[in-house]
């Protein structure tokens, strides 16, 4: 299978700090895939040695099962970076011309102003006179110019208000649905809930969980299955399970912590198990997933 992302082993050591540890993934065509993580996880080293801009201290990528340095590789891509650098001095209709022109097939002006959301009045300023979100979307265009098979967003919606957010969101999907591969980093659960259809989690240069998104949430969340029991419970049957992360008696009640609650239900009640009183405690995603950054700023 040809894949759009391949990258094995992939390492960066920055003087003495591991930003990214032996990361390996492959990225199939047409996937929309995020890159989910707190801050100073290793999203944005991983994509740009992804992309060739950096250097791996180990490991290799490689794009369309080629160097992304090739220029038949780079035709197939379009990047919008977290920090969008655009020439001073020229107008945005002009470095939009110029983009188009490095392209074999590029998407016409009027096409990229649909998707981006770019106003005739945008077209005409001058770059260094576009506030931080005017040049988000000038950056997104930039990407789409090409009319590229893959595309890498690093934070894109960071600067972006509510409304840049929803038509970017809208293009993305729109793009995924004509079969492009996207990919995007992010720290935002519920912007790689909605859009993407697997999440690569990532911590401390490691990728921690890679899944669809409700295979990432019940990893993250602590739901749990509590009751009373008049009789020992059987604990190292619930542990063996692999759904279940722990058992233990809290007050008298047993607790079982588990990313399946209704497999424990069903255990219970088809085992005929004595226990009463049975509480099902869903947990909080948001506070899940704080507990992973502040474990993640603790750690610097
Ligand atoms: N050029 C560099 N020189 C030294 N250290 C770096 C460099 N670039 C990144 N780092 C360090 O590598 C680690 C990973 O950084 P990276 O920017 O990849 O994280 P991130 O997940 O993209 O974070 P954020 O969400 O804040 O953008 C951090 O500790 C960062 O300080």
């Amino acid at each position: 299978m040809e894949y759009a992302v391949e990258i094995k082993g992939l390492t960066k050591v920055f003087k003495e700090k591991k930003a990214v540890d032996n990361v390996s993934f492959s990225i199939k065509k047409g996937e929309i895939v995020a890159i989910l993580g707190p801050n100073g996880a290793g999203k944005s080293t991983t994509i740009l040695m992804m992309l060739g801009l950096l250097y791996p201290t180990n490991g290799e990528s490689k794009l369309f099962n080629a160097d992304a340095r090739d220029k038949k590789v780079r035709e197939k891509i379009g990047v919008m970076l977290q920090e969008v650098s655009l020439m001073d001095g020229l107008k945005v209709k002009e470095i939009i011309g110029l983009f188009r022109s490095y392209y074999p097939n590029p998407l016409s002006i009027e096409q990229l102003i649909r998707l981006t959301g770019l106003s005739g009045e945008d077209l005409n300023k001058r770059t260094e006179k576009l506030s931080g979100g005017q040049k988000r979307r000038v950056g997104f265009a930039l990407a789409l110019a090409g009319n590229p098979e893959l595309l890498f967003f690093d934070e894109p919606t960071v600067g972006m208000d509510i409304s840049a957010r929803k038509v970017f969101w809208q293009t993305v999907r729109e793009l995924a649905d004509k079969g492009k591969t996207i990919l995007f980093s992010t720290h935002y659960l519920q912007e790689a809930d909605d859009i993407a259809d697997r999440i690569i989690l990532f911590n401390k240069g490691k990728v921690v969980a890679d899944g669809t998104p409700e295979a990432i949430k019940g990893n993250l969340l602590r739901q749990s299955v509590s009751f009373s029991t008049g009789h020992p419970f059987p604990k190292v049957q619930f542990l063996q399970l692999p759904q279940v992360s722990d058992v233990y008696v809290k007050d008298g009640r047993t607790f079982i912590l588990t990313s399946d609650t209704d497999l424990i239900l069903s255990k219970i009640f088809t085992e005929q198990l004595d226990v009463y009183d049975i509480a099902i405690e869903k947990g909080r995603l948001e506070e899940a997933f704080e507990q992973l950054t502040v474990e993640q700023k603790e750690a610097i």
